[in-house]
């Protein structure tokens, strides 16, 4: 083997040995040298300094004013009214690193320790728990940039879940921060997590998505000025700031990262939790991401994230590695030690390894998995600290709490940062933004149901007056009432589960309650719902010649929104609870006994005694009762009948007597299906609040 071929084997990235390899480029070469290279690397690698972070005086302060920017960005000045940022057009993504951070002010360190950890999971009826972390133990201490590794189903996100409190049911042992047992509430408005999956919204540009953010996070006692200074400081920090008018949906992996990174420091959290922040990302986006995570820990913020296999060079930007196995802690202490406490433990890293996919292999139980039982017992299943890179140094508890002292329970309810009334005001600004460019729940919703009128008026056209076309005119009611139903239920069932990913991150990390986003949610609805409901109705009520009474149009009307509202009820406990494919078959089959029960193929003098309460329950029987009061009902004339000889229904009460309808329950109806309409959105809104807990 030469040195290039020895290179581009192992250590392509690493600039010491390219060089060294460069200067024997070509020629054949001893292992032995090769051997000696590389442990001469490896000291290298454990006894590195850190290369990035700022020194003590440089780490900015909360009144720090003013910044200044090299690498293209010049004349950054705090405060409204000054020069605007540059930015070099031409640098895509880079990060400004050497930023002075100043927006995110220093925070004191929170040193997290966990004891006895141990989650188990019910596996559903009868099937018993499964017990995923075995009484694990560890320590991150705060400032500190820490991964926790692991081959696939270790266990790493589950004990991001359980340390950030993302999961509750299940988990024993005990938690502290700072040596004092923590707050579940106290610790949640400290911390923030950022799920692997980039859970933006879509349609908003990436100022508007970090503006919206602000809003929610900071509320309205900090200043305008303030937020602007903030988002600007944050976006120029993570190499945003030139896609400040990008839509979300159109960023590249990277940046929706840095994105969902960039909305969770906008109220400066001190523990970061990320769930793999650097898979689906190239190897230079890997680097930058956790560089600036790297950098955000050195301003005092504990940040925890897992990671899948890092390469050497991203391995080393980590000051502390936990390693997991089948739940079980395998080391724990400095990357910088890792080589040496394997090498303590008979287990040396060979010689061409990267220590981190050494480790990894060992915990995959790849040379056996005594060796697995071997790591646990040598870290105590974590409870050892001996690796840690500065034992000395490690804070004792009491001491820690008094330099920083940790709120104990606080009395405040909420755990929103704002009030009611700006996060009401924040999603709805959101939400008209998104109804404006959504696509789908609103332009196309409004082109089918123009469509639909279209479809439907052209296939029954003059049919309302015509006394020989009564029953066609009875079917079409029915079909209207079909659309009405489905069509805003399946779009709910097919949107609402995307939406509920997002909502249960901001909800956890506290942008809002869910009372807010229901209630903003519901509001939204309401003009887009009347306004293609409305068309439709004037559409297809003209088109078929029903009688153009005002008083009939508008009862007809009130039926049509009515039951528009109760499919879209449906249709959110639906996609508040299954996922799409279960809501997909579960929507148009709750539907089926609804049109059963509705009185439409049998009517509901012929329904049996011992189904005669179905049609109590069914929506659709109260709707179409509905529509043919409106139409028929009220003392209608006598229809036309120009297109027969013999018109079997030219007298509406004759038509009314034979469905077994009065025609003149309309405020009943209306009362029934409102009274529905309320009873699902509550519904909805405990469904979406047991799943919240469920998740948990
Ligand atoms: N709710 C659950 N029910 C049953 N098993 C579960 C549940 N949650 C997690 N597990 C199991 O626990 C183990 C650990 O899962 P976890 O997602 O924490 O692994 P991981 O180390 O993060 O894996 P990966 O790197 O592949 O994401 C896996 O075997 C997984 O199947």
């Amino acid at each position: 083997m030469n040195a290039r071929q020895y290179r581009s084997l192992h250590y392509r990235n690493d600039p010491h040995l390219s060089e060294v390899l460069d200067k024997l480029d070509g020629s054949s070469i001893d292992m032995e040298f090769i051997q000696q290279e590389m442990r001469a690397d490896l000291a290298g690698f454990t006894e590195k300094p850190p290369v990035y972070g700022l020194t003590t005086e440089q780490i900015p302060t909360q009144n720090g004013k003013s910044a200044h920017h090299q690498n293209g960005v010049s004349n950054w000045v705090n405060g409204n009214g000054h020069p605007p940022v540059t930015v070099d057009e031409d640098s895509d993504s880079d990060f400004i690193l050497d930023t002075h951070l100043e927006n995110l002010p220093h925070r004191e360190p929170v040193d997290i320790e966990f004891k006895d950890l141990s989650l188990t999971v019910n596996l559903g009826f009868r099937k018993g728990d499964k017990e995923i972390l075995h009484n694990v133990n560890g320590k991150f201490p705060g400032s500190q940039l820490i991964a926790i590794m692991g081959p696939s189903g270790a266990g790493k996100s589950t004990l991001l879940d359980a340390l950030s409190g993302f999961k509750t049911t299940g988990v024993d042992g005990a938690i502290l921060l700072n040596g004092r047992r923590r707050d579940l509430p106290t610790f949640r408005r400290m911390s923030c997590y950022i799920t692997q999956d980039d859970r933006l919204n879509p349609l908003l540009t990436v100022m508007e998505n970090m503006t919206i953010a602000a809003k929610l996070k900071l509320g309205p006692n900090v200043p305008y000025e303030e937020k602007a200074t903030r988002i600007e400081g944050i976006l120029l920090m993570l190499g945003l700031y030139n896609h400040c008018d990008t839509l979300a949906k159109r960023l590249s992996g990277g940046q929706k990262k840095r994105l969902s990174i960039a909305l969770e420091l906008l109220n400066n959290p001190t523990v970061m939790f990320l769930d793999e922040p650097t898979t689906g990302l190239d190897s230079h986006s890997c680097n930058k991401v956790i560089e600036l995570l790297k950098k955000l820990a050195t301003q005092g913020r504990t940040i925890i994230c897992t990671i899948h296999q890092p390469t050497a060079r991203l391995f080393e930007q980590f000051d502390q590695v936990y390693v997991l196995s089948s739940g079980n802690c395998m080391y724990q202490g400095a990357t910088t030690k890792l080589v040496p406490f394997l090498q303590s433990v008979d287990l040396s890293c060979p010689m061409y390894h990267n220590p981190a996919d050494y480790i990894i292999e060992l915990a995959c139980g790849e040379y056996g998995f005594d060796k697995c039982d071997t790591l646990k017992t040598a870290t105590s299943n974590g409870s050892s600290w001996v690796w840690f890179s500065d034992n000395a140094k490690l804070y004792k508890a009491e001491r820690l709490m008094k330099m920083h002292p940790i709120q104990r329970k606080t009395k405040q309810k909420s755990l929103n940062d704002t009030s009611f009334g700006n996060q009401m005001s924040c999603l709805m600004e959101r939400g008209i933004i998104k109804i404006k460019r959504d696509t789908t729940l609103t332009h196309l919703r409004v082109i089918v149901n123009v469509l639909v009128a279209i479809m439907l008026g052209s296939l029954y056209v003059g049919a309302g007056n015509e006394g020989s076309r009564v029953l066609d005119n009875y079917n079409l009611l029915f079909a209207i009432l079909i659309h009405h139903s489905m069509t805003t239920m399946m779009l709910t069932v097919l949107t609402f589960p995307t939406e509920m990913n997002l909502l249960l991150k901001e909800h956890f990390n506290r942008w809002y309650s869910l009372k807010a986003y229901f209630t903003s949610l519901t509001i939204l609805d309401i003009p887009i719902t009347v306004f293609s409901c409305f068309i439709f109705s004037a559409i297809i009520y003209v088109w078929t010649a029903q009688p153009l009474e005002w008083y009939r149009f508008f009862m007809f009307f009130a039926i049509s929104l009515l039951i528009v509202l109760v499919g879209q009820g449906m249709g959110l406990m639906i996609g508040a609870w299954f996922d799409v494919v279960n809501g997909t078959f579960l929507a148009p089959v709750s539907t089926i006994p609804m049109m059963m029960f509705a009185g439409f193929g049998v009517t509901l003098r012929d329904l049996p005694d011992y189904l005669k309460w179905g049609s109590y329950v069914s929506y659709l029987r109260y709707g179409l009762e509905g529509f043919v009061g409106a139409i028929y009902g009220v003392g209608r004339e006598t229809l036309e009948c120009e297109e027969a000889l013999y018109c079997h229904y030219k007298y509406p009460h004759k038509f009314l007597s034979e469905i077994t309808m009065s025609g003149d329950m309309f405020w009943y109806d209306v009362i029934a299906l409102s009274a529905t309409a309320i009873l699902l959105r509550i519904g909805a809104f405990i469904t979406l609040k047991a799943k919240i807990k469920a998740v948990k």
